[in-house]
């Protein structure tokens, strides 16, 4: 069992692998890495083409060029999205192939790991787009250190007491893995170590990127990102938002981060609060949905084992045919799919009608909205 409770052996097995919803790109053997590496100079050079919408077209052909299915070489296109939004891409990106063996260079330092740092140290090293030599946390108590040791990466003392120098000394990419109450204490003892050299990815909830560039020294590179827990099976649902001096370099670097362990999308930093009350915190109100799906099945006689495997995949089943129920790579309207479940005086409309009459729709939406809030308190 790992710190999530998870036990790694059924991980692999728990969702199953997809193939890529490839474009029909004639070159398709490189990957993300190449893009990664190339881009930085090649994205300059394309923006002396003409036109914003051109300059899109031609990155997204690069990305293609690079071995990016179209979808994922489109995707890559939004990370300069303020240029136009009008031939944005949907936000499903299930049907995109991983960046698989990515490898990234960058050497990855945790300002505290936890169970989302944790999730985060793992999906990247599941992905290959990171190796352990690469990774260090600086850890605050023996447990963390005892549980991170194992996956074979260099652990430092607490961030708050000679940790993050160490960090800073061996990392181009530092993510701040403390919960909010304790970013201000980590930010003070990091300051004095931050070049320009780094890019710092803060992954706390309600924390705005203004207080973490107001902490550290002028022009410090910073990218904001709410992850999910899933990240540890390489099926998060990411968003992100990069700060004042973040280039398009650490775009690339935190999109492929990101990408390794499941999908990412680009917002304002505006929106971040809405996405910490959905996909931050969403995890759990669908582990509480399966966790009393299953109950109901035990109550109506069906063994608990059974019950909870059928709960979970058929919430995952159902959410696999919205990502990937559209068409043409893009979102089936939940609505629809409802309504072929659906027989007239049959057992779902029964099913709906109970669920109408608790407000669980309503439900749903006053907790994403409470969550929301708790996002914005927590600045
Ligand atoms: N748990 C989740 O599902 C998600 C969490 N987040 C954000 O991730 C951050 C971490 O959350 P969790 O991992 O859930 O919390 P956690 O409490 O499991 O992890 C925080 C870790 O930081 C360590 N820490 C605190 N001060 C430290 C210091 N001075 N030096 C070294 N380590 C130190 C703690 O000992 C702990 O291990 C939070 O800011 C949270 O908002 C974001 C998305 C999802
Ligand atoms: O509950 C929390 O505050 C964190 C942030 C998003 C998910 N977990």
């Amino acid at each position: 069992m790992n710190s999530l409770g998870l036990c790694q052996q059924l991980l692999p097995c728990s969702v199953p692998r997809r193939s890529s919803g490839a474009c029909a790109c004639p070159v398709r053997d490189s990957s993300v890495a190449n893009l990664y590496s190339s881009w930085s100079a090649s994205l300059w050079s394309c923006q002396q083409h003409k036109g914003v919408k051109q300059h899109k077209r031609h990155k997204r052909a690069q990305g293609c060029a690079a071995g990016l299915p179209f979808r994922e070489a489109q995707h890559e296109s939004l990370i300069t999205q303020d240029l136009d939004d009008d031939d944005e891409p949907d936000a499903s990106s299930s049907d995109i192939a991983r960046p698989e063996q990515a490898g990234l260079p960058d050497r990855i330092g945790f300002l505290g790991a936890g169970k989302m740092g944790e999730a985060l140290i793992r999906g990247f090293l599941a992905s290959g787009v990171s190796v352990p030599s690469n990774i260090s946390a600086s850890v605050r108590n023996a447990e963390r250190q005892r549980a991170l040791s194992m996956l074979g990466i260099q652990i430092f003392g607490s961030a708050t007491d000679g940790g993050a120098a160490e960090i800073a000394a061996n990392s181009d990419i530092i993510i701040l893995g403390v919960k909010p109450h304790q970013m201000d204490a980590v930010l003070s003892s990091l300051a004095p170590h931050v070049t320009t050299n780094h890019l710092i990815i803060s992954i706390a909830a309600g924390i705005r990127i203004s207080s973490i560039e107001n902490a550290l020294p002028d022009a410090t590179h910073v990218v904001r990102v709410m992850p999910n827990t899933p990240c540890l099976i390489r099926e998060a649902a990411s968003a992100y938002v990069l700060g004042n001096h973040a280039t398009p370099l650490d775009a690339s670097r935190t999109f492929a981060l990101m990408r390794s362990v499941g999908v990412a999308v680009t917002v304002e930093e505006r929106m971040m609060d809405a996405v910490t009350g959905l996909s931050g915190s969403g995890p759990a109100y669908v582990f509480l949905m399966v966790e009393a799906l299953a109950d109901g099945a035990v109550a109506s006689g069906l063994p608990r084992d059974k019950a909870l495997f059928l709960a979970a995949q058929t919430v995952a089943g159902a959410s696999r045919m919205v990502l990937e129920g559209g068409g043409n790579g893009g979102i089936a309207h939940p609505a629809l799919l409802k309504d072929h479940v659906t027989s007239p005086a049959g057992t779902t409309i029964a099913g709906l009608a109970e669920l109408e009459a608790c407000g669980v729709r309503s439900a749903f939406m006053r907790a994403v909205k409470a969550a929301s809030r708790r996002s914005e308190e927590l600045t």
